[in-house]
């Protein structure tokens, strides 16, 4: 069992993530605006827009890696503005580009990511054995990272962004430049991960998000312009190329959609 010192107990009944009319301006640009969300445990939410949209924006706002202009964010009740050490211990990211150490061992890496979030020398242990058999990294611990295939250095990515077990995991797109197999194991692993947590997962490839995830969003120009889950979707016979692309494309024919 592993285990982190915490204040805060989460409650179950609580939303993972909270979030209210966020905002980020560059300047006189608006990146983002009126973004709300609430994810409960369970929820796996697709997060698309096509580039420049402020998807990337938004997640580095709900990691605590950029402070929003203006708006709310809660984890798991907490204040991520006001306590951000305090709630960044439920945010497990995966970021666009992984922070991956090269020159350290995997072993290495995930112990350190394991220690930076606060857990015991006998937790991060536990902790390393787990994550490492879930991720199917048992071979390459005593390897460099900066020698193994993208595929792995992904795994290994993705194992420090959940090796502390957080409630919420967000992640960039994850399988970006991997290939068909790996994907494929990424994309269980996800599912996997998705029983006890919340996931945002940012992607461009729609097909992963009807296959991944239960619900989804869509932003174009800095706001959510659809919210969804993919079983209404489904129900209503959508297709979601054709939604995408005329909710992020001026001038195309609603009866398009269907
Ligand atoms: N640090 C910054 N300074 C100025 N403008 C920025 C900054 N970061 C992002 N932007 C702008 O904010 C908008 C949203 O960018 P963002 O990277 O969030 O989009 P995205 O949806 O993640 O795109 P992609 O799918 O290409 O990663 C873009 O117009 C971008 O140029």
């Amino acid at each position: 069992m592993w285990q982190i010192a915490r204040q805060h107990q989460p409650d179950n009944m609580q939303p993972v993530i909270d979030v209210n009319n966020l905002r980020r301006n560059f300047g006189q640009h608006i990146a983002v605006h009126d973004v709300n969300l609430k994810l409960v445990r369970g929820d796996i939410l697709g997060f698309l827009g096509p580039n420049g949209a402020g998807k990337s924006t938004t997640m580095r706002m709900l990691t605590g890696n950029l402070a929003p202009s203006s708006g709310n964010i809660k984890i798991c009740g907490i204040n991520l503005l006001q306590n951000p050490l305090e709630a960044k211990r439920y945010i497990g990211y995966l970021p666009e580009i992984p922070p991956l150490y090269k020159e350290l061992t995997v072993d290495e890496y995930l112990q350190f990511a394991a220690r930076l979030h606060g857990l015991s020398t006998v937790a991060t242990k536990n902790a390393l054995d787990e994550v490492k058999q879930q991720c199917e990294l048992n071979d390459v611990g005593k390897r460099l990272i900066g020698i193994l295939s993208k595929g792995y250095q992904q795994r290994v990515a993705i194992a420090q962004a959940i090796i502390y077990r957080p409630q919420l995991i967000i992640l960039d797109e994850p399988t970006v430049g991997l290939d068909p197999n790996q994907i494929q194991k990424i994309r269980v692993l996800i599912r996997e991960l998705g029983k006890t947590c919340a996931i945002i997962l940012s992607s461009h490839i729609l097909s992963e998000v009807e296959s991944v995830c239960n619900r989804v969003q869509i932003m174009h120009q800095g706001k959510l312009v659809f919210n969804s889950s993919i079983s209404d979707l489904q129900q209503q016979n959508i297709n979601l190329a054709n939604l995408f692309t005329q909710l992020t494309t001026d001038n195309l024919p609603i009866q398009e959609l269907a």
